[in-house]
């Protein structure tokens, strides 16, 4: 049996992304998104599962950090789920001061916290879990948590279904050290972190590298390289496996363009969208035409 460290403490979405990637598997929680990857990086569990990106908050800054530094980690699985909170506090309480939760969490429910609770002080917590321990603990009146955190903690539920965008959604990623990287799918995701130089129309560059191959971007983050101040690294998340001969093809070019770059992995999407392959961009197109160029080299055509 593996063992998947994930983003606790139990009760979190990141527990139950997990249970989705690696149900199977034993749990561990471990207490940030950087000691998750460490316990990997330290050979103490086999994989871990972290959050990436929400819907209405966008990406998770600690996950995309914990990726680029330190050893490389790679993506092999990825799950997306629906965000809806429970509002948790003591059994009794009904005076609420202070509601906590993970800054993301907060940051979907801020309209209802404004309409419902609009005298209390929201708290930043480490995740939704460890706002049920503080509420606990008696540090914080309220925690806006996952609906399966009541299961975990001895706390009462002021209200269920909480979000103001109903339709939200966190992705979470099972890392791993690289190794075998899943099938092709042809619904799939490769994701990188890119150094680029720092001259003029560097970043134009390397997404022309990807346009001019006809690959689709799903995501552009930037995080500071944090030693030079405005040097950044961009995350790209794009259509496609580094399988397919135009997204080797793609790699490599990005390679010959960047500072450094990391490959972080390339796994089936959770939503099974289908890449996207424009006419003249296939991977028999590419095929077709790395033969034909071995060819002339040979001297066998022209
Ligand atoms: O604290 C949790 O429950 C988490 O799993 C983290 C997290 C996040 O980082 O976005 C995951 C899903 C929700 O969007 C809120 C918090």
């Amino acid at each position: 049996m593996s063992r998947i460290a994930y983003f606790g403490p139990q009760g979190t979405f990141t527990e139950q992304a997990a249970r989705v990637l690696a149900g199977g598997e034993e749990l561990v929680p471990a207490e940030t998104v950087r000691l998750a990857m460490t316990a990997v990086r330290e050979g103490e569990a086999d994989a871990a599962c972290v959050p990436i990106e929400n819907s209405v908050e966008g990406v998770v800054p600690a996950t995309l950090d914990a990726l680029s530094e330190s050893t490389p980690l790679v993506a092999v699985a990825e799950a997306i789920l629906p965000v809806r909170f429970s509002v948790l506090t003591r059994p009794g309480n009904t005076e609420i001061r202070t509601v906590a939760s993970h800054p993301h969490a907060l940051a979907q429910v801020r309209e209802w916290l404004e309409a419902n609770l609009p005298d209390a002080h929201p708290v930043a917590s480490s995740s939704t879990s460890a706002a049920a321990v503080g509420v606990l603990q008696g540090d914080f009146d309220a925690a806006v948590c996952a609906p399966v955190a009541v299961e975990h903690y001895d706390l009462e539920v002021l209200a269920t279904e909480v979000a103001d965008v109903t339709d939200a959604a966190t992705r979470f990623l099972l890392v791993r050290p690289p190794g075998e990287l899943p099938a092709p799918t042809g619904a799939d995701r490769t994701s990188v972190v890119a150094a680029a130089a720092n001259r003029t129309g560097t970043l134009a560059e390397l997404l022309t590298e990807l346009a001019t191959r006809g690959i689709n971007l799903t995501r552009l983050d930037a995080r500071p390289t944090r030693n030079n101040f405005g040097e950044y690294r961009f995350f790209i998340d794009f259509e496609g496996h580094v399988a397919e001969p135009r997204i080797l093809d793609a790699l490599t070019a990005l390679r010959r363009q960047c500072r450094a770059l990391r490959f972080l992995g390339s796994h089936p999407r959770a939503d099974g969208t289908r890449t996207t392959v424009e006419p003249g961009f296939g991977n028999d197109d590419f095929v077709e035409a790395a033969v034909w160029a071995d060819a002339v080299r040979k001297g066998d055509l022209a």
